[in-house]
């Protein structure tokens, strides 16, 4: 009788009588018997389980089927080991590479193709159990207490009629087992082997697996014939362990889809490098060993996806980024995962897998709460992941809604405090800014005021009205030096305080000072500081105009500065100083007093300069409004340069009225107000100053007549004519008297008290024009 049939009926016999001892030793002695053989058979493992599954339903007895397992899983295990030998070993192996598993062998030592009569024999065990069952158990069941008088070991009531349903499933279950293997084929499997071996010749396969040669076998049965391959009992290839090799490269295992029994990689401690190699194919895989190389990139998140036998996956010590693959989630047999010491990021996947039994992650840069079914493994295999939280680490995680009003309180943290630099920021700008101003404002003294008769208050304001409607300033220029003169070189407020400065006088409108740029030219800044009535617009739209002047005989308003309290103009700076300083300057002037032939250019420019005022500026009542000896500058060539003009529509009226030549026409003292011959009686006074070298008090005081130039230069003539009315300083007078007599009617008829009598402005200028330097043909004596 076959050793087979014996072991089946053994095994249902004693089965089937509860007869535990003599059943737990049968099992115990096949079971350590063929324990290597199962072991290196996981499918024939996962076999058994099914089949004590299906025993189980049954038997509907633990208690039996705790014994009745180790007869049937031994008695299975006996069949696998002759089916595992489809034809005899081509040759003996060398004694001392025997390992000790080969004993087995012996228990069947004639090959057999069992498969189905091993099948055959193997439901033969429950089907004769089930029919002893029957047979015999069931009389004690028609007694309850007969079956509790059956002694031991003999234990009907544990043996409840089976269900007929199990048998079926039984039936089916065996009938499907013998399809699950492949049948070994060395040359197969070396021929793909050496293709293996050739992706691998330039990393260092040809040195580390020289014996892998064609004409010979990788194993003989499971015997290694080939460095690093691990073999089955059947000679096919289990695994390949090609550790510590120094093998590297790039590693690809395309060609190991053909191993059919391949289980287990093993490339651990070389120096392999770049992408992991696709897996996906070798679907059978069940031990993955990578660690200790020098792999990089992400793991695709599909990897591991239908590997349903992995056991166990180490990819620890290499350089993989990413999130961790998220198929190795669906591997229900994963028991062990090594990703220690790479770069993965991202959550860690909620494994659930019942077996799993190692994670360790450390040192990686993954965040977020550790899964609840790995909370109970050592905090070791998590550490070095700054952003890890949740058992087993101390570090608890913050629930989802205390995270959010975290990231809430620290958003609101932030603005607030980018909002309080901002606010802090404009507060120190606008300080910094007033600071300069007093900074520039402080280096001008402050103008000297001069005591005048005032206007009644209740005079009206006949400057031009000006209402808004001009282009808004730019909210940037606010603040800043606004350039109003074409091609003027730019500066700003520092460049003035930085220049070196020197005071040039202080007026009735505050003090101008001369100011040297480092890059650039001199300019002169004057401050007003009573023009403070009239609208920022109205300011700026009045500039404007100013800046569009260009006569040769008015000084250029290069820029100008707004500020409520105060304004600054800045003009270019006139070489020679001004008229009343050439006129009246006394020793302090360096230069020789101005003879006949400059006055009279000085008085034609004024006059060209006054006419073009008149022209550009209709709408002014005064187009200059200030014209006197100190605003007629000279330039380098004695050419007068008219200055402080066109400021009566931006001036406080009641500093205007008390301040500004125009407003101490007579016309002014006696209607309160200036009309359009104004400006022409300053000029008549201003030229009389030039004739006579006298400084005039109508520049003074206001309405005085009878003390004033004009009244005594009226005098003079009228009572008899002297040449002591002209200035005794002004040389070159000779031959040019007449001349000078005629200039001095037209300057008396210019200042003609009577408004309506004197002279238009026009006509003024025609006559001044007709004036030469000398007389034609006549010869007047000066006294
Ligand atoms: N652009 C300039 N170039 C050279 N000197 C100037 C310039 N502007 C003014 N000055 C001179 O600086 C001095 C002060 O002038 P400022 O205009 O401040 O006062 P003022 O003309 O004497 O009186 P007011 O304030 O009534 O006009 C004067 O001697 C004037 O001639």
């Amino acid at each position: 009788m076959n050793l087979n049939w014996l072991t089946v009926i053994l095994a249902s016999v004693l089965s089937y009588l509860q007869m535990d001892f003599l059943c737990l030793l049968f099992g115990h002695l096949f079971s350590t018997a063929l324990k290597p053989v199962a072991v290196q058979n996981p499918f024939k493992n996962e076999l058994l389980i099914k089949f004590t599954f299906v025993m189980r339903i049954y038997w509907k007895s633990d208690t039996i089927l705790q014994w009745d397992l180790s007869a049937f899983r031994s008695l299975y295990l006996l069949v696998s080991h002759a089916e595992a030998f489809p034809r005899p070993p081509p040759s003996p192996p060398p004694p001392s590479l025997l390992p000790p598993i080969a004993q087995p062998l012996s228990l069947s030592p004639k090959p057999c193709h069992l498969n189905l009569s091993s099948f055959a024999i193997l439901s033969i065990a429950p089907l004769t159990a089930y029919v002893a069952h029957h047979l015999f158990a069931a009389r004690p069941r028609s007694g309850a207490m007969a079956d509790q008088a059956t002694p031991w070991p003999l234990r009907p009531q544990l043996l409840p009629f089976p269900s007929p349903l199990p048998l079926p499933l039984l039936l089916l279950f065996l009938l499907l087992a013998p399809f699950q293997d492949a049948a070994a084929d060395p040359a197969r499997d070396a021929d793909v082997l050496l293709k293996f071996k050739e992706t691998l010749a330039s990393g260092g396969g040809d040195v580390a697996l020289h014996n892998w040669v064609a004409g010979s076998s990788p194993c003989r049965a499971n015997v290694t014939q080939w460095a690093g391959v691990l073999c089955n009992l059947d000679g096919s290839v289990r695994g390949l362990q090609l550790e510590n090799m120094s093998l590297s490269g790039a590693l690809t295992t395309d060609v190991l889809v053909d191993l059919p029994a391949l289980r287990t990689l093993s490339f651990k401690n070389n120096s392999f490098e770049g992408s992991i190699p696709d897996m996906s194919k070798l679907r059978a895989l069940r031990s993955l060993y990578l660690s200790a190389n020098e792999f990089s990139g992400a793991i695709p998140d599909a990897m591991f996806l239908g590997m349903q036998w992995l056991k166990k996956v180490h990819l620890s010590r290499n350089a993989f980024t990413g999130r961790i693959p998220g198929s190795l989630v669906g591997a229900a047999r994963l028991l062990e995962l090594r990703l220690d010491d790479n770069q993965f990021e991202g959550h860690i996947p909620d494994f659930r897998q019942s077996g799993l039994w190692l994670v360790n992650v450390s040192y990686n840069n993954l965040e977020g709460p550790i899964p609840h079914r790995l909370a109970k493994m050592s905090p070791n295999w998590f550490e070095g992941n700054a952003d890890l939280c949740g058992a087993p680490l101390s570090d608890a995680c913050g629930s989802p809604s205390t995270k959010l009003s975290a990231a809430l309180i620290i958003a609101i943290i932030s603005i607030t405090i980018s909002l309080l630099l901002v606010v802090a920021a404009l507060i120190l700008i606008a300080r910094r800014r007033k600071k300069e101003e007093e900074a520039l404002t402080t280096q001008l003294p402050s103008s000297k005021s001069i005591k005048i008769e005032h206007l009644p208050a209740d005079k009206p304001d006949h400057r031009p009205a000006h209402h808004g409607g001009g282009k808004k300033v730019p909210k940037e220029e606010q603040g800043k030096l606004i350039f109003v003169k074409e091609g003027a070189v730019k500066f700003d407020i520092q460049d003035l305080l930085r220049a070196s400065a020197e005071v040039l006088g202080s007026g009735n409108f505050g003090s101008s000072y001369k100011a040297i740029l480092l890059e650039g030219p001199a300019v002169v800044v004057k401050r007003f500081k009573e023009m403070n009535g009239v609208g920022r617009e109205d300011f700026h739209e009045h500039m404007r105009r100013l800046g569009r002047l260009s006569h040769p005989n008015l000084l250029p308003l290069v820029a100008y500065y707004y500020r409520k309290e105060e304004k600054l103009l800045v003009t270019d700076y006139v070489f020679n100083g001004s008229l009343a300083h050439m006129l009246h300057g006394g020793h302090g002037s360096n230069l020789p007093p101005l003879d006949w032939p400059a006055r009279l250019k000085i008085i034609k420019g004024v006059a060209r300069g006054l006419a073009y005022l008149y022209e550009e500026l209709p709408m002014l009542t005064v187009p200059h409004g200030h014209l006197k000896s100190s605003n007629v500058l000279l330039d380098s060539a004695f050419e007068p340069i008219l200055s402080d003009y066109a400021l009566v529509p931006v001036m406080n009226r009641t500093h205007a009225s008390q301040i500004m030549v125009a407003f101490k026409s007579p016309e002014c003292v006696q209607s309160g107000k200036p009309c359009k011959k104004s400006d022409v009686w300053s000029f008549g006074i201003l030229m009389l100053e030039i004739l006579t070298g006298k400084f005039p008090a109508n520049y003074l005081r206001q309405g005085r007549v009878g003390t004033d130039l004009a009244s005594w230069v009226n005098s003079v003539v009228r009572e008899e004519w002297t040449g002591e009315v002209f200035d005794s300083n002004m040389k070159g007078t000779q031959g040019g008297e007449g001349e000078m007599l005629k200039l001095l009617h037209i300057a008396l008829a210019c200042s003609d008290t009577d408004a309506d009598k004197r002279c238009e402005l026009g006509e003024a200028l025609a006559k001044i024009e007709d004036l030469k330097e000398y007389d034609d043909g006549h010869c007047l004596v000066v006294g």
